[in-house]
């Protein structure tokens, strides 16, 4: 059903600027605006074919389609995601000559250019003596493979990949580039080469993927100044999330708006997609040199939040967040022991019990608990579990899959002869089985992984990561002979690296065999592996970028934790624990629709979502905030904090460890 529009937003509606910057607050009504704008315009007599309506992912679009239905907008306006758009534009350059469009490739055939580019970058580091700690043997490491996926993603958006062919790209820039992207040049080379490859000549392409439409299509505009005058020109662009807009994005709209008109709308407190390239600067400073004489004007009002949780974002983000009249949203501050193991998850599970409990209408799945980074729900699950609360993951993956918590637990599965747990547990098999070669390193070719060790099967054996998948989900304890006949084994095309690493990690486990005896428990074992192998090296190489290798060394620190928390059990015992606790998830996660869940999410998810009641735990020193970027972490808890309706809740340290207490909050309250 249609909305009346309120005051600001009729404003709106009713400007004729060319180009106007909707500055809104969450929950203000952002996409009905820009719905509302498009429908009058129609009416003003243009052609819904001639209203072009953006979003910048496949979720933001829905809502756009949803909206718009709402609306009653004409069914001719049909919101499109850039890449979409983009692709289409590509698809008429086709149809001009202008440009040859490349062939599709899916994830299995960019793995494998991406392992040849690395392959390439190997050879040409050996030919020239170029010395480098980077393990490039790549191929079958999963988690190697997708971080490349996502710094190569990263170098699209920023358009950083259209540098790769300056002259001086080789002497500086690459050097340049992996400093102000904190990664090893290393994965720049191998971008650099992948891109070559799949760009052979200026404007050429060998293949596409999705991450290509945007990029390319700037590419072939920049480098053929009359194609743009080959494409649609619609009158009017409507572009919701603004905020969410990246390098490659702000080009293409710059290329090809010409004389419509532009309406875009944001929130600029909510840019914290920095992995797929957002900045604020693009839809801030640089959308103003762009276009000097936008109009900006505001929603300020919120229709989610009641009038103290706007003060309260309002206070955050230093600028004016009003709430609609009538709203009301409780908030809770949360105090508890920092020093007590545990005892934030278990405040928090209290505080689930004490509203689902203290008030019927309260269903679980109204309730989202939101943390800064996935490695805080170690405790957390751990509390859900212990209190029988159901609640399920989104976004993010069960600690219990996490590939370095299957790495610890695959140590301790070794170390003890125990493998029951992993009986008829494929999927548990399978993460485990990849991240042991994700840490350790597995050979890419199957006549290297040729081993009495491992059954044959027809179909494997050119997949010699299923083959060893396959063997350990039939008998778990092939998971030792996969460790030290697979993994751990020396092959000629290892670099002296990835030999070294193999010998500390047979060595360790060799030592803890030994050893067996004098230590009694899970945690006692998981001690001992932190002292013999340097685990933050272990884990940034297995994950080279910054800060999730340090979030992954963090939840290994939890893992520790709670295993000594939970009574220092022997390993045996961990295990089956362990097996246990996923059993619990796996059958909450299967009865997904029959039960109400509680939902366990990061901040990054809830983006774009709410629940009446949200909590936000670990507000702490080197929680939250996780990063110096103080101004970034401010509007990480913005997002967190505006995805509430009825009630909000703060977890942060009690009063006799104020110290600890986060200064996103204090700073905020101090600045209020
Ligand atoms: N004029 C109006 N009258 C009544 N309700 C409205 C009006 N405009 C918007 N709404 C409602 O307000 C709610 C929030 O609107 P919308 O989803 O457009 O916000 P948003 O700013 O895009 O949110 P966010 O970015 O935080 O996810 C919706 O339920 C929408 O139907």
């Amino acid at each position: 059903m249609a909305h009346e529009p309120s005051k600001e937003q009729a404003e709106i509606i009713q400007s004729r600027a060319n180009v106007i910057l909707i500055d809104a607050v969450a929950g203000a009504g952002k996409t009905t605006t820009l719905c509302m704008t498009g429908i009058e315009a129609c009416r003003r007599g243009l052609a819904p074919a001639a209203v072009t309506c953006l979003a910048f992912s496949d979720g933001a679009k829905k809502r756009f389609v949803e909206k718009l239905a709402e609306e009653g907008a004409p069914s001719g306006i049909a919101p499109l995601t850039i890449a979409e758009f983009a692709l289409r534009h590509l698809r008429k350059l086709d149809t001009t000559g202008l440009f040859a469009l490349p062939p599709l490739l899916g994830p299995a055939q960019v793995r494998d250019r991406l392992t040849e580019a690395a392959a390439a970058v190997w050879q040409r580091y050996e030919a020239n003596g170029t010395q480098s700690d980077f393990d490039f043997g790549i191929e079958q490491s999963p988690d190697r493979i997708d971080h490349l996926f996502q710094v190569l993603r990263l170098l699209k958006a920023t358009l950083s990949t259209h540098r790769f062919g300056d002259d001086d790209f080789a002497s500086v820039q690459r050097f340049e580039m992996a400093d102000e992207l904190d990664l090893p040049v290393e994965l720049i080379d191998i971008c650099a080469a992948y891109e070559r490859l799949r760009e052979p000549e200026p404007g050429e392409f060998n293949w596409q993927t999705a991450d290509d439409f945007v990029p390319d299509l700037v590419r072939v505009l920049d480098l053929n100044q009359g194609a743009a005058q080959q494409l649609w020109a619609p009158a009017l662009y409507l572009i919701d999330e603004w905020h969410d807009v990246n390098a490659a994005e702000f080009a293409l709209v710059r290329l090809l708006k010409r004389r419509a008109r532009l309406i875009v709308v944001g929130d600029r407190d909510q840019v914290i997609d920095a992995a797929r390239g957002a900045a604020l600067r693009f839809s801030t400073d640089l959308f103003s040199a762009t276009y000097p004489e936008a109009a900006r004007l505001p929603l300020r009002r919120s229709r989610r939040f009641g009038a103290a949780l706007a003060r309260a974002a309002s206070r955050l983000t230093s600028r004016p967040v009003e709430a609609l009249d009538g709203l009301h949203t409780v908030q809770h501050k949360l105090a508890y022991d920092p020093g007590v193991p545990m005892g934030c998850a278990r405040a928090v599970a209290a505080h689930v019990k004490s509203l689902h409990g203290a008030h019927h209408d309260v269903k679980l799945s109204d309730i989202a608990i939101v943390t800064r980074e996935d490695d805080q729900s170690i405790d957390l699950e751990n509390a859900l579990i212990d209190a029988n609360i159901p609640y399920r993951c989104e976004g993010i993956e069960s600690y219990l899959l996490r590939p370095e918590i299957l790495f610890m637990r695959a140590l301790l599965h070794i170390v003890s002869g125990c493998y029951d747990t992993l009986d008829k547990d494929k999927p548990t098999v399978r993460a485990m089985v990849g991240a042991l070669a994700a840490f350790v390193s597995m050979p890419g070719d199957a006549a290297q992984f040729d081993s009495s060790y491992l059954q044959v099967s027809r179909t494997a054996r050119h997949d010699p990561l299923e083959q060893a998948i396959e063997t350990v989900a039939a008998t778990p304890a092939s998971l030792h002979w996969f460790f030290d006949g697979i993994v751990c084994k020396p092959h000629d095309a290892d670099t002296i690296i990835t030999r070294n690493w193999k010998a500390k990690f047979a060595a360790c486990v060799a030592t803890l065999a030994e050893r067996k005896e004098t230590l009694a428990t899970a945690a006692d074992v998981l001690q001992a592996v932190r002292g013999m192998i340097d685990l933050k090296a272990a884990v940034g190489r297995a994950v080279p970028r910054r800060s999730e290798a340090d979030a992954a060394l963090r939840s290994i620190a939890h893992f520790a934790e709670f295993a000594a928390a939970y009574g220092n059990k022997p390993v045996e015992q961990f295990l089956q624990e362990l097996r246990g606790r996923q059993r619990k998830l796996s059958a909450r996660t299967d009865a997904n629709r029959a039960r109400a869940q509680l939902v366990l999410t990061t901040v990054r998810t809830a983006k774009g979502q709410e629940w009446n009641h949200v909590i936000v735990p670990y507000l702490q020193h080197g929680e939250f905030p996780r990063s110096a970027d103080l101004a970034e972490e401010r509007r990480f808890l913005y997002v967190a904090m505006t995805r509430a309706q009825e009630s909000l809740t703060l977890c942060q340290p009690d009063e006799a460890h104020r110290r600890m207490w986060s200064p996103l909050l204090h700073g905020a309250e101090a600045r209020a």
